[in-house]
């Protein structure tokens, strides 16, 4: 079902940005302001298309190991297996319906050079685009209103913009040419640039880390970046969905975040610049570093880390370090401040590049021990995500199950309306889940008689799961991913307690829910990673 009646396109509030999205109607927080059916262009990335629907996208099981962990959590795709197309025998779909669907859409376009040469994503995305046209799709034409970025790219990215471009070339050389692409090659490579700067990334709100695919939609994509957005992006294979993240007045510009929202000022901008090729201006950059505070003024650091701070300076600009991206004043405070925030940001990163915890671990320190950084200033929620994934997969089930407590209780509970409902809840499912974990693991039981000592860990997954009950109506509706592995944890958690909890279990989770806090609050995450807590 399409709904796109409260929303309208006209000119943006913010200066220089073009067309912007307007709600036509209040809507509060939760309201779905738009929803697609799917997004009108809509294309897998090469390495999910072996085991995807190109259709739907839903993701089969790669192995019977994951097969048992989707069945574990209830998950719709545990029964899915994906068929090849026997004309191209590469693209790959879950049920006749999709192919149907594909074939009639976008696929015929496509098929027989399919099977002929390797396409790559931007190069796929323009044969079906072209074929369309071709086919009189009207609605393909707006892709080509959008304001282009050919020639920004050209100068800020030349090697991405040759990329781009050699893709459109090829898709142009293999499709059907007729009158109706009068614009020829020059038309082309507009819609492929306009596509690929304006699409978002299509991922699956039970799995936001597996980015499966790219998607454009001339409505969808007119809505603008904002660092403090009131609306989020949901896909829900296929469907699109933006959601009101807090209430939005009728009339008020619907902003979405492309990027992070979160990370300081200059980052922010120099992200953005990367990746969609704009400077950002926000209500909320439009403050400059303002809203990018620490614990204390940077003149308060301490004299031990001034002199941390000032040893890194020289390194940094011995090894020309671009300190822009980290810049937090022109004072010599401020300075040694920077120093300090490009070291934990490129000891992050760089961990993330190479798969070395001990990086994010170091960058952790700097952030905490110089008592700068609050919890919920980046890279600390990031780092802590990082952690949290490699103590999972190291199997220390208790380390990431305490800063998945940390993240939760306090990180995200003081972003308070600030952060999208859609990751509250997933942060909530993965509290849980890292719950079971801990009771399943070998010193789970000495574990939990621990916890006992200051709240009823036993009532914290069905705690979490009413939560999320009440959650999952105002994010991602029942009919997704998330909404069916939460109904499928609640079947299975309170069938044998009669199907809804019981009142005194209601009111236990009430009396314990601030005691838990309170113990998240005092989890030591320096003791977590240096192994002595
Ligand atoms: C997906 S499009 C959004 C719709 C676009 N404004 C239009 O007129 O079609 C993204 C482009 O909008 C502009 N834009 C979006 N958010 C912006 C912001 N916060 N500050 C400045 N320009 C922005 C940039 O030109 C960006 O490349």
């Amino acid at each position: 079902m399409s709904l796109v009646d409260g929303i309208e396109i006209r000119a943006s509030d913010i200066p220089g940005a073009g067309n912007g999205l307007f709600a036509k109607r209040t809507f509060e927080s939760g309201d779905v302001v738009l929803q697609l059916p799917r997004p009108l262009v809509a294309e897998l990335y090469d390495q999910y298309r072996e085991h995807s629907c190109a259709w739907c996208f839903l993701r089969a099981p790669a192995s019977e190991m994951e097969r048992k962990r989707a069945m574990a959590f209830g998950s719709r795709t545990a029964d899915i297996t994906v068929t090849a197309c026997t004309g191209c025998k590469i693209t790959r779909y879950c049920s006749k319906v999709c192919q149907r669907k594909a074939w009639k859409s976008e696929h015929k376009y496509e098929c027989k050079v399919l099977g002929q040469e390797q396409l790559n994503q931007p190069a796929r995305i323009v044969l079906k685009l072209l074929g369309r046209i071709r086919a009189g799709e009207e609605s393909i034409k707006t892709i080509m209103d959008y304001h282009s970025k050919q020639n920004d790219v050209k100068t800020e990215d030349p090697d991405y913009h040759d990329k781009l471009s050699q893709a459109v070339a090829t898709a142009w050389q293999h499709c059907e040419r007729t009158e109706d692409l009068s614009g020829g090659l020059a038309m082309a490579m507009t819609l492929g640039f306009n596509v690929m700067l304006n699409s978002l990334n299509l991922s699956n709100t039970a799995t936001p880390s597996d980015q499966v695919g790219r998607g454009f939609d001339p409505v969808l994509c007119a809505a603008n970046h904002s660092c403090d957005p009131n609306s989020f992006f949901v896909f829900e294979t296929p469907r699109a969905v933006l959601r009101a993240a807090r209430k939005i007045k009728e009339g008020e510009e619907v902003f979405i975040s492309y990027k992070s929202d979160t990370k300081p000022f200059k980052y922010r901008q120099a992200e953005l610049k990367e990746f969609y090729f704009f400077d950002c201006r926000c209500p909320k950059c439009e403050k400059g570093t303002a809203p990018d505070k620490f614990n204390m003024p940077s003149t308060e650091l301490s004299p031990v880390w001034c002199q941390r701070a000032k040893e890194l300076l020289h390194i940094q600009k011995r090894d020309g370090v671009d300190l822009s991206k980290y810049w937090v004043g022109s004072t010599d405070a401020d300075i040694r401040m920077t120093a300090l925030q490009a070291e934990a940001f490129e000891k992050h990163e760089h961990g993330q590049e190479v798969g070395d915890i001990e990086d994010s671990k170091t960058a952790l320190r700097i952030c905490l021990e110089s008592k700068m950084w609050p919890l919920s200033r980046e890279p600390v929620p990031s780092i802590l995500r990082d952690l949290q994934t490699a103590y999972m997969s190291k199997g220390r089930i208790y380390s990431a199950f305490r800063i998945a407590l940390k993240l939760h209780f306090v990180i995200y509970t003081s972003r308070g309306a600030s952060l999208p409902g859609n990751l509250y809840l997933l942060s909530s499912f993965n509290v849980m889940q890292l719950a079971f974990g801990v009771v399943e693991s070998s010193d789970g039981a000495r574990r939990i008689r621990d916890m006992e000592e200051n709240f009823q860990f036993r009532l914290l997954p069905m705690g979490l799961l009413m939560q999320m009950s009440e959650q999952v109506p105002l994010t991602v509706g029942w009919n997704s991913e998330m909404g069916h592995r939460v109904q499928h944890a609640w079947r299975t958690l309170l069938e044998p307690l009669g199907g809804v909890p019981p009142e005194p279990m209601k009111r236990q989770i009430a009396e314990t829910w601030p005691k838990m806090q309170a113990y998240a609050e005092s989890i030591d995450l320096l003791a977590i990673v240096n192994n002595t807590g």
